[in-house]
């Protein structure tokens, strides 16, 4: 009896835990063994020590026999209940160390089914692009493993037997290569050549620009058909005259906005038309670079007409527009923001290189 040293026998209430105290112990066990802290139940910590834990030992500790013998009845049912609980912690151990395995499997298999789904999607990707886009359309379907396998998800790994696709050029990729390619095709050393405006021939200028740096191209006269167009040529070292100068061009490379099948056009977009016109139309060869996105079955709801106007009662002009018979169905509408791009940005009306305002002719349906 002389190892409780405590003038008194500490109460059942003091020593054990109530119903409700046992419970959120395992409920914090069970987390805590779920996050994968749980160091053991540290008994002792939670409800306080007790003579019992003192000469216990290990994670479960056991009453030394000789210690029970020192224990009056009251103790011993203590003992034996904490033993009780120790043997349920366990449990809740185990049990929670299963389901946490079980989670983990679930969650691979959730893992690799979603892989396997992805695969799956991309290879659909492929049959479908392949149905869909023809080679003239700037795309290359390959099946071959020279190429890089289809970007259908990160980390998904390339099967065995499935199939690879050269990804399309982008826009701009597109205008580079018309661009380029309308140059080396048709510009010789000792030309006259008009530049075009906008964000295809930018291209164009650029390449002949390469090449006089290169030495490819010499004694090249260019005549730009924008303030923008002047500026790069110069930048590039082009040398630039006007049509004053020389009035006829062997070749103009110029982009456009619509291109029907019969090669009719839409220009202005970039607000450069006027000019372009004038310039194109004193080439001996005009040669327009597109991307397929400016093709279109018949001009008009492919894209509005732009007309360059000058700003002196502007309203009557559109209203004198709108009633030409030849434009039944459209519907002429200021152009605001920036004349250097084809798009509707700003609030005040677009201004063009000769100080001139633009109206959008827009198809909206017979009138
Ligand atoms: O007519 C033009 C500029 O007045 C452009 O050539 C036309 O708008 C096409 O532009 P982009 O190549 O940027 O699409």
């Amino acid at each position: 009896m002389e190892a409780f040293t405590s003038s008194r026998t500490p109460t059942r209430k003091e020593r054990c835990a109530s119903e409700a105290d046992v419970k959120s112990f395992e409920e914090e066990a069970i987390a805590k063994a779920q996050e994968g802290t749980w160091q053991g139940p540290a008994l002792a910590e939670h409800f306080g020590p007790t003579e019992f834990e003192k000469g216990g030992r290990g994670r479960f500790p056991a009453a030394r026999p000789q210690r029970q013998q020192l224990l009056t009845p009251a103790q011993l049912r203590l003992v034996n209940a904490e033993k009780k609980r120790n043997v349920a912690f366990k449990e809740i151990v185990l049990k929670s160390n299963r389901r946490l395995r079980v989670k983990r499997i679930n969650y691979l298999r959730k893992v690799r089914y979603k892989q396997r789904s992805l695969v799956q999607e991309a290879m659909s990707f492929v049959r479908t692009a392949r149905r869909l886009l023809a080679p003239s359309q700037g795309v290359r379907l390959l099946k071959s493993r020279s190429v890089l396998p289809l970007a259908a998800g990160a980390g998904v790994p390339a099967v065995r037997g499935s199939m690879y696709i050269r990804m399309a050029p982008t826009q701009d990729e597109l205008k580079k290569q018309v661009g380029y390619k309308a140059v080396d095709d048709h510009v010789k050393s000792g030309m006259v050549v008009g530049l075009g405006t906008g964000s295809t021939a930018y291209f164009a200028v650029e390449r002949v620009g390469q090449k006089l740096a290169s030495g490819e191209l010499k004694d090249i006269v260019a005549i730009p058909t924008s303030k923008r167009t002047q500026e790069q040529a110069e930048k590039l070292g082009i040398q630039l005259a006007t049509l004053d100068t020389h009035p006829k061009l062997d070749v103009a490379i110029d982009g456009a906005d619509s291109v029907d099948p019969s090669l009719n056009l839409v220009k202005g977009g970039g607000g450069a038309h006027f000019r372009e016109k004038i310039v194109e139309a004193a080439a001996k060869t005009f040669v327009v670079i597109v991307d397929e996105s400016k093709l279109c079955d018949g001009l008009g709801p492919h894209f509005p007409i732009p007309v360059e106007i000058v700003p002196f009662c502007h309203e009557h002009t559109a209203r004198v527009i709108k009633s030409l018979p030849a434009l039944e169905g459209c519907d002429p509408v200021l152009r605001l923001g920036s004349a250097a791009n084809n798009k509707r940005d700003g609030d005040k009306p677009a201004v063009t290189d000769n100080g001139d305002v633009e109206f959008w002719v827009e198809y909206v349906g017979q009138g």
